[in-house]
Order: structure tokens, then C-alpha cells, then sequence
């Protein structure tokens, strides 16, 4: 479970998150839904611990990430906005370099990269370098890397950009099965369908802060609208930065 409470972090005089609350729950997708700037991605990288907030909370199982970042880094598995692979190293070569960092023995990540190469479907380009890689093969090894070391807690941050039709489609089932593995599940987004088709509740964010949080469903009755693109437009104030 990851627990938010009242962050804030300004760039000189830029606000770019501004009292921002909210919990993500085990078992659960939370999106964090937001136009381009809303402040998605300085969230995210204070509650992996990149960043030091200026102000405010987080606790990831209960763990102060302010107290104790490593304890939290432990149960986080993080695919940041730069997904940086070592180009001369293979997809598993990336894994297995994750799962040392992690500490890990060589029979377990071993068992955990075979695991993941078959869930992400990517056993095709598992010992081929990652340079020349496309996006989505970049993004799979980016994400087999982030969980090699079992997480319950998983952060990606716009896991489906730069994705095809079946790569995001794929991307999906398989943030399903984090949650049905009772993992919490955080990711960004400006896509509305993409929040609206996975996630358990919706975490609208805008200009740093926080302006709506609620289930899919509570959001369309909060607003009236029959479609969540036009809930989410009514909520923002305005249809700039939000993809269709
Ligand atoms: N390192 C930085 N230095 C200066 N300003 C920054 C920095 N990081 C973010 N900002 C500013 O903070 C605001 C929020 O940026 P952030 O990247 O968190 O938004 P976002 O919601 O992730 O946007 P996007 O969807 O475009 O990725 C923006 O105005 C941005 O220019």
C-alpha cells in the first residue's frame, strides 16, 4: 500500500505539486490521471525516493520513505519516466544485473527472469543487446527489470507510451495479473480510456493538486456525464494536454 499525504515540490517558482493526498490500495490499479505538467511525474519520483519532497509524506507498507528510502526501494518495484537500459547488455543480462542489485541469489533470479521473460511474452528478444530495441521491447525489459525482485508494490510511470495497439493491449493484461497477485498497482497517464479500462480508482490530478478521487463509476455520477472523457474534461476545467 502506498500512502500520500499533503506532498509538495516547487521547481523556483514553479509549483509543480501543490498538496497532493492519496492512497493506493493492495489488490488494487490506481491511475494518476492528469494533462501534460499536472505534476504526474515529480509525484512518482518522490514516492520512489529519487526526489525529496519539499514538504509532506510518504509511506509505502507503512514505511516512512523520509526514515528509511532503502526499506522503501525494497518494496517498490519503479518503471521511471527514463526507462535507461544498459544497450550492450542482453534483455536478461538487464534483469539479472537488477536482481543483484537487489541482492539476490543466482537460482532465484534466475527462476524470477524466466518468470517474467514468460509472462511479458518477451522470450523472442530475452538474449539478444537492448541496443536497437524498439519502445515496446524497451519498455518490457524496462518493467521485467523493475519487478525482478518480487514487489508487492508496483509504480509506472505512463507504462503504455510510445506502445502499438497490441503492445498497450498486452501492457494491460499484464498490470491485471499484478493486481490479481494482490499487488498495489500506481501508474500515470493522460489517457482517459487507458484509466477508464483498467484502473479501480482514478486519481485526477491538475495543476499539483489532487481534483478528483474515486472509482471509475463515482466519478461518472459525481459529474453526470455518461462518458469518463467528458467527466474528466469537466473536472479539469479545460480539454488542454488530455490525449484522446
Ligand atoms: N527538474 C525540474 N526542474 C524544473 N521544473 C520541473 C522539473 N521537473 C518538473 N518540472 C516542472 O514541474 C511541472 C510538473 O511536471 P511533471 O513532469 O511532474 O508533470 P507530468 O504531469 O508528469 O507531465 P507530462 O504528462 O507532460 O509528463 C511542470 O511545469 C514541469 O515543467
Amino acid at each position: 500500500m502506498i500512502e500520500v499525504n499533503d506532498l509538495h515540490k516547487a521547481f523556483g517558482a514553479v509549483k509543480a505539486v501543490d498538496g497532493v493526498s492519496f492512497a493506493a490500495r493492495d489488490g488494487e490499479i490506481t491511475g494518476l490521471l492528469g494533462p501534460n505538467g499536472a505534476g504526474k511525474t515529480t509525484t512518482l519520483r518522490m514516492l520512489y525516493t529519487l526526489m525529496r519532497p519539499d514538504r509532506g509524506a510518504v509511506r509505502v507498507d507503512g514505511i516512512d520513505a523520509a526514515a528509511d528510502p532503502l526499506a522503501v526501494r525494497r518494496c517498490l518495484g519503479v518503471l521511471p519516466d527514463a526507462r535507461g537500459l544498459y544497450k550492450r547488455l542482453s534483455a536478461r543480462e538487464n534483469i539479472d544485473y537488477f536482481g543483484r542489485l537487489q541482492g539476490l541469489d543466482a537460482a532465484t533470479r534466475r527462476r524470477r527472469a524466466d518468470e517474467l521473460i514468460a509472462a511479458l511474452d518477451m522470450a523472442d528478444i530475452a538474449e539478444r543487446r537492448t541496443e536497437g530495441f524498439s519502445q515496446g521491447q524497451r519498455v518490457k525489459t524496462a518493467i521485467a527489470r523493475a519487478l525482478i525482485h518480487d514487489p508487492r508494490n508496483v509504480i509506472l510511470d505512463e507504462p503504455t507510451n510510445g506502445l502499438d495497439v497490441m503492445a498497450t493491449r498486452a501492457m494491460r493484461t499484464f498490470m491485471r495479473r499484478l493486481k490479481e497477485e494482490g499487488r498495489c498497482v500506481l501508474f500515470s497517464s493522460h489517457i482517459m480510456q487507458e484509466v477508464g479500462a483498467l484502473c479501480d480508482r482514478i486519481v485526477v490530478i491538475a495543476h499539483g493538486r489532487v481534483v478528483a478521487d474515486e472509482s471509475p463509476a463515482q466519478l461518472l455520477a459525481q459529474t453526470g456525464q455518461t462518458s469518463l472523457e467528458d467527466a474528466f474534461v469537466q473536472i479539469i476545467g479545460s480539454e488542454e494536454g488530455l490525449a484522446a
